[in-house]
């Protein structure tokens, strides 16, 4: 303490003047979400305020897709050096460093952290600030020592892990997405609660780097993709010696670091590492939402304009519910810059919108699934035409002959595709363009693809459609007998 301060001056703690900021767009969140909006905004002439409070880049770089990603391709190195009997190459049994493919995960994010880098941004004339936020009235958010007013505001606070009040689990050490990445030792045993996408991925990239893996799936693995198509996934996944106990709800955890039991409604499972992958919970926690007028209940209640209940403000990404992906919270981003920077009217779209999941094979969709399809359109008004892998050139010289192609029509337009195969996610774009434009089935038999591709599953799918129309066609075969007779 100050020896010269007198009790008068000890009595009245001044708080540090809060710096007044008046901004165009504050955005509130630097993930996937924000930062294409802030991007764009900000490159097209508004004046930006972006707020982090924890890592540049939010989920997807730091914890989601990219490191993610980057183990799967350390699993997959792993599982080629293991099988390269078909192609008379001496499968042999790779030498895992688990640490060392950590590290790679890590360099890949340090190589990818630069394009989301508050420099990169302050580049564009974004004003970044790495305070978390909270709405103090309907346009002002406190940041750390800001008090932020903004004539629109656009809240991309994404998700984190949500963890179920498991009796058992706050006593025992779990993993999520947001520490499994930090992890060096190798689990003996990794035990996976949830069998989602997050769950799959991660139980094959451990197998496939030498850990045993039991899933734990309270319902139906892949649960929310087409029964068919997530089988093919789920059959290759057991074959790899991934175990999947499906309907076996997580009731009750216990155990110690290094011996951890799952108590399930089918039993018990124990292993020496538990990763806890049930799904996500919108980060609003922080916001003060009602201090705005902002309703919502477990995500931020939004219109297909992505507004919130305060018309100023707009949410954006995983924190409005509703699909959860990099590529939807990037769309969501450039839906608003509209209505933000422009005042006309935007609405995001759902129907186009594709996924894929990152195993080996891969599983991919967009639009609706079979079932979705038999639903909104009734089972005679859909035709679904369907090619499988084993029937492609690429994919048997490949050796990659798991899977199919299902792409459901309705009066000619396609209203979904399902994919399960080799490279299903990069197959999947050229239905999402199909999609997005309500191109009709023609498009795609028109399309030259080239030989030999997997591309070509989607042509051949394509195809199918006028195989009843001019293959099966008794009027057709009458025309052309009539034409061979009176051609010249
Ligand atoms: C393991 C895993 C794998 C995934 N793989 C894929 C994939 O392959 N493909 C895909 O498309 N999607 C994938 N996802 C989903 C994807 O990561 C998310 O959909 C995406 O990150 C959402 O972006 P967002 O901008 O809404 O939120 P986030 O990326 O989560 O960003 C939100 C940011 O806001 C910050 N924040 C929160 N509250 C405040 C506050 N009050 N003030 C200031 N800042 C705040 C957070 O710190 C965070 O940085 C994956 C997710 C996980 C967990
Ligand atoms: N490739 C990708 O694009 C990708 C990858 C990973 C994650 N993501 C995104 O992240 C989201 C979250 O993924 P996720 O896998 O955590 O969630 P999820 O909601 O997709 O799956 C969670 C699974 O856990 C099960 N579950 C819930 N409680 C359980 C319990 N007590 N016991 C046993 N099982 C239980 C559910 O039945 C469900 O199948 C995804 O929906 C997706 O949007 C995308």
């Amino acid at each position: 303490m100050n020896m010269q301060t007198t009790p008068d001056e000890m009595l009245t703690v001044k708080e540090p003047a809060m710096e007044e900021i008046k901004t165009d767009v504050l955005v509130i969140g630097a993930g996937s979400g924000g930062l294409s909006f802030a991007a764009g905004a900000s490159q097209m002439g508004a004046d930006v305020t972006l707020l982090e409070g924890h890592k540049m880049g939010g989920d997807c770089l730091n914890f989601g897709c990219v490191p993610s990603k980057a183990l799967i391709a350390a699993g997959k190195q792993a599982q080629a050096m293991r099988t390269g009997q078909k192609f008379g190459v001496t499968p042999v049994m790779p030498e895992v460093s688990y640490a060392e493919a950590k590290q790679h995960v890590h360099k890949v994010i340090e190589t990818i952290a630069p394009v989301d880098s508050q420099e990169r941004f302050e580049g564009f004339g974004v004003r970044v600030i790495r305070e978390y936020g909270r709405f103090v009235d309907k346009d002002t958010v406190e940041a750390g020592a800001y008090r932020i007013k903004a004539r629109r505001v656009v809240i991309a606070t994404g998700s984190s892990p949500f963890v179920p009040p498991i009796p058992g689990l706050d006593d025992v050490p779990y993993e999520t997405n947001e520490t499994i990445f930090d992890l060096m030792e190798q689990p003996a045993h990794l035990i996976v609660v949830g069998g989602g996408p997050i769950g799959m991925e991660m139980a094959q990239a451990h197998v496939r780097l030498g850990c045993k893996v039991t899933v734990i799936e309270g319902g139906k693995a892949l649960g929310k993709d087409d029964p068919e198509m997530a089988e093919v996934v789920l059959k290759r996944l057991r074959a790899e010696g991934v175990e999947i106990i499906e309907g076996a709800q997580a009731e009750r955890v216990s155990g110690a670091a290094g011996a951890v039991t799952v108590h399930t409604s089918q039993g018990d499972y124990s292993g020496t590492h538990l990763l806890m992958a049930v799904g996500r919970k919108a980060n609003i926690d922080r916001l003060n939402l009602d201090a705005a007028g902002i309703k919502h209940d477990r995500a931020i209640r939004v219109g297909a304009d992505l507004r919130t209940t305060n018309k100023k403000v707009y949410a954006i990404g995983d924190v409005a519910g509703g699909f959860q992906f990099t590529h939807v919270a990037g769309y969501h981003g450039a839906t608003v810059i509209r209505p933000i920077l422009f005042g006309l009217p935007a609405k995001a779209r759902t129907d186009h919108i594709p996924w894929a999941t990152y195993t080996e094979p891969e599983l991919a969709q967009v639009g609706l699934t079979e079932a979705q399809a038999i639903k909104a359109h009734g089972k005679h008004a859909v035709e679904v035409l369907r090619f499988p892998y084993h029937e492609n050139d690429r994919a048997i010289a490949e050796g990659k002959t798991e899977g199919l192609i299902k792409v459901m029509v309705v009066k000619g337009r396609p209203v979904g595709a399902s994919i399960a195969g080799e490279k299903a996610g990069e197959l999947i774009g050229l239905w999402a363009l199909v999609l997005a434009n309500k191109l009709k089935i023609g498009a795609v038999a028109a399309m030259v693809a080239p030989y030999p591709t997997l591309g070509e599953i989607s042509k051949r799918a394509a195809g199918q459609y006028y195989v009843p129309r001019l293959f099966e066609n008794e009027t057709v075969k009458r025309v052309v007998r009539f034409v061979q007779k009176v051609l010249p």
